[in-house]
């Protein structure tokens, strides 16, 4: 291995980052160009624009009714009604109309009463320009309508086209070219219907989240071909893009340190390395560089990295080249429903999921793998853990950036606890028959959710605790850990916990017996999950020892992960539920049919949400839905056993 592999340059934060960054290019231009004002929206004015035309361009009545002049009408008084001759004194004019010459006040029609054909009344004098919108009174030719460097809105466009400017001159957007790296990417589109990448290939899938941040912060992106790990053609390829004219480079992938992680090596022989390594996660290889004065931007290639960089380097010098104030998330207090550890040194932009439950808004971390583009999609918010901080919670309130809108947030039943995948299910029914709910689950063991519903931070909790002394579930341990928390237990579903295998067994495991065989390697689940309890009360029912199984001290967090290491063949068996089996066409050897339910805490039960919720669960479609899955029996799907 060479003693020189890819060592970041000295790392920045990101805030040095940043300055550097803006400082380097900020002033750049990007050109200007003419575009029709109805396509201008989200443009940014090159210049500043003067009035073509007054607004109103003449005195035009602002009511339906009769102009006059005010004049006329002095003395007016309902003792003494005052009569104005129709077509000489007094004129029909409906909103918008120009004044009739003579005139400098409209009564309105509602003031007026109608005397014969040729006079009407009137019971009030009217004052000199009442209910006139006077010639310029908007907008005056001539005038200065915006400033340069205006964002174009929808309004926008109503005011330059109404004051005769059909065509602005505008910023021409940032052209920005992408240039994904790396022999293992599989361009989508070359991929047959019925084709699945082959292992160790993945699908190409950053570009175009790039390309669609890009469009969204108001440029345009020049998409290149995936490039393998080579320097000479990456650097070509960047080389090009420059010499066409992109305002810059994301050149994606290769950023760390990798053997093949060739963007350092590229972006230094044919430019200037600004910035390699920014104090932050995820994001911290990101690479900034130079090529004749145009922005290269090495960006980290698992996704949520990317997208890190993207927001906090590329996204704010767009914004500054558009002359235009960076944009802030809407912020939220919340408290964490436990610890969030993070590294010294590094600022952490941690995903979390948001609910309120009752008066507090909680957040729970989501998975921090910057490879995990879903611990972004599914995220309700983002919380910065600070460089100097070695994280925080789970008491204080903290200051999370919101990803979606509060009333959503407010409008979401959080579950913690055991994973089932019914619970999808219900989240997508619940979002069928009420699309202004949703619900959140976070995935802790049954224990932790027992937890979460003690100490009030979620609505309800998934759980299958078995009692073993009594063969049944739950009841006892809601006894036991929550003997003063108020609370109501909803039976969701029978489901089907077994052995997951190899498609064809292949090492013939009839029942949890063979898992003492000595060349079977067994995949657990974590202390305080159901499924361990599970495992646990079945191997003392057969007088087994946990030191005789292989692969007993070895844990995952949920089914479809146990499912997963069975499928990699990293375990030859583990104990889960039916549904992960089928979803990776594994096969399932039937241990138990055990009971899955909801804890919901009492004060939350009678809530609109939480019954919209029942009813779901309560509904035939649900139910089908379950029983489409395999594996589950919803006979006594909605009881009420508590
Ligand atoms: N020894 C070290 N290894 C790593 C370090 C480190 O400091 N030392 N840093 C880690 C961090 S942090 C990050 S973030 C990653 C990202 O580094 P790279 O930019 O070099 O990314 P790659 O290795 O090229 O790819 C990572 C991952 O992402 C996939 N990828 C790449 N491009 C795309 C694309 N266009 N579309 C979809 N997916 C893409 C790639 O296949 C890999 O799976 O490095 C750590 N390693
Ligand atoms: O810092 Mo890397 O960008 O997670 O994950």
């Amino acid at each position: 291995m060479s003693p020189k592999r890819n060592i970041y340059l000295q790392m920045k934060s990101l805030a040095e980052a940043r300055r550097i960054v803006l400082d380097a290019f900020g002033d750049n231009p990007l050109g200007t160009e003419t575009v029709a004002t109805a396509d201008a929206v989200g443009r940014v004015l090159a210049a500043p624009v003067t009035a073509r035309f007054s607004s109103p361009g003449y005195h035009a009545a602002a009511m339906d009714g009769i102009a006059v002049n005010a004049k006329h009408t002095f003395g007016a008084h309902p003792d003494r009604p005052k009569q104005l001759a129709v077509g000489r004194e007094a004129f029909p004019v409906n909103t918008g109309h120009l004044l009739p010459p003579g005139t400098d006040a409209v009564i309105m029609i509602e003031h007026v009463q109608t005397v014969d054909a040729e006079h009407i009344q009137i019971e009030a004098p009217a004052y000199p320009w009442q209910h006139v919108r006077k010639m310029g009174e908007d907008i005056v030719a001539t005038e200065m309508l915006f400033a340069r460097l205006q964002p174009i809105t929808p309004y926008c466009v109503g005011a330059l086209l109404a004051a005769g400017l059909f065509e602005v001159p505008v910023l021409a957007r940032p052209r920005v070219a992408v240039i994904p790296t790396g022999a293992e990417l599989v361009d989508w589109q070359r991929l047959g219907p019925t084709e699945a990448p082959a292992p160790g290939c993945i699908i190409e899938s950053n570009s175009y989240l790039l390309g669609a941040l890009v469009q969204a912060a108001g440029g345009t992106f020049q998409r290149h071909d995936p490039v393998g790990d080579d320097v000479q053609r990456i650097g070509d390829a960047v080389a090009v893009a420059v010499a066409e004219g992109a305002h810059m480079v994301l050149l994606v992938g290769g950023s760390s340190a990798g053997s093949e992680d060739f963007a350092r090596a590229t972006l230094e022989a044919r430019g200037e390395i600004l910035v390699h390594g920014v104090t932050m996660m995820p994001g911290k290889p990101t690479i900034a560089a130079s090529l004749a004065g145009t922005p290269v931007f090495g960006m980290p290639g698992y996704p949520v990295s990317t997208i890190m960089a993207f927001e906090q380097l590329v996204q704010p010098l767009m914004t500054r080249m558009l002359g235009q104030l960076p944009e802030q998330r809407p912020t939220m207090q919340v408290v964490p429903t436990r610890k969030m550890a993070s590294k010294l040194g590094v600022e952490e932009f941690v995903r979390v999921k948001i609910g309120q439950v009752g008066e507090r808004r909680v957040a729970t971390a989501l998975p921090r793998g910057a490879g995990q583009i879903t611990s972004i999609t599914e995220a309700d918010g983002i919380i910065r853990i600070p460089a100097n901080s070695e994280g925080v919670g789970p008491d204080g309130a903290v200051t999370a950036e919101l990803l979606k809108p509060a009333a959503a947030i407010s409008n979401t039943i959080v579950v913690v606890g055991s994973h089932d995948n019914t619970l999808d299910l219900l989240a997508d029914e619940l979002r069928a028959q009420s699309a202004h709910l949703s619900l959140s689950s976070s995935h802790v063991g049954s224990m932790g959710g027992l937890m979460a519903v003690k100490r009030g931070v979620c609505h309800m909790a998934g759980t299958h605790l078995l009692d073993e002394a009594t063969g049944s579930y739950n009841l006892s341990y809601i006894q036991r850990y929550l003997p003063d928390v108020p609370v109501r237990l909803v039976h969701l579903v029978m489901r089907d916990q077994g052995l997951i295998v190899p498609a064809g067994n292949p090492k013939g495991i009839k029942g949890i017996e063979d898992l003492a065989r000595e060349e079977v390697r067994f995949i657990n689940r974590q202390g305080g999950s159901g499924t361990r309890i599970l495992l646990d009360y079945r191997l003392k029912q057969l007088d087994m020892d946990p030191a005789t199984i292989a692969g007993y001290a070895t844990e995952e967090f949920t089914h479809m992960a146990v499912a997963a290491a069975v499928l990699s063949g990293a375990a030859d068996v583990g104990l889960g539920i039916h549904a992960a089996a089928r979803a990776l066409g594994l096969d399932f050897i039937p241990v138990v049919t055990e009971q899955y339910d909801l804890l919901v805490t009492q004060a939350h039960f009678d809530t609109p949400a939480v019954q919209s919720l029942l009813a779901v669960i309560n509904s035939s479609r649900f139910k089908q839905r379950v029983a489409s899955l395999g594996g589950y029996h919803t006979e006594r799907t909605g009881e009420l056993l508590l």
